[in-house]
């Protein structure tokens, strides 16, 4: 049996999986190249607004719930799609319940934007 790590290696060696985990996510998923889009141009539009600390806050954590909800509802599809690759009602309902988990945050997200960039633009 393999022999287990010190707590000091196992939290680096899992935080090395975990970043190995974002680069695959980034490279692969377009689900997730979308959404980093988004980011990006919600990012470009914090610089350009000079957008407050706090509204920085929230911001960066409106992007992170979304990316980390799209990252399990991927991981969601993958183990669906692996243990049973054929049509299979249960497993339309797994997939669209993880979707609609996306939805959730998506939709925070979307009203945290709007209210840190419609009264900049519009007032
Ligand atoms: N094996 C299946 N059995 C039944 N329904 C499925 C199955 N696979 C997908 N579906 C249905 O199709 C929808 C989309 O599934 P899919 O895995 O293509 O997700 P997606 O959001 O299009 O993923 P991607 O991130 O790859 O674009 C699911 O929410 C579900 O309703």
């Amino acid at each position: 049996m393999k022999e287990k790590d010190s707590f000091i290696i196992g939290r680096i060696k899992s935080f090395k999986y975990a970043l190995v985990g974002v680069f695959k996510l980034i490279t692969t998923e377009h689900s997730i190249m979308a959404q980093c889009s988004l980011g990006l141009i919600a990012v470009i539009l914090g610089f350009y607004f000079d957008i407050s600390a706090t509204e920085w806050m929230l911001q960066i954590l409106a992007i992170g719930l979304v990316l980390s909800i799209e990252g399990l509802n991927t991981a969601v599809e993958k183990i669906a799609d692996f243990i049973h690759p054929d049509f299979n009602n249960k497993i339309g309902f797994i997939k669209d319940i993880a979707a609609g988990a996306v939805t959730f945050a998506a939709l925070a997200a979307l009203a945290v934007g709007a209210l840190i960039y419609l009264p900049k633009i519009f007032l």
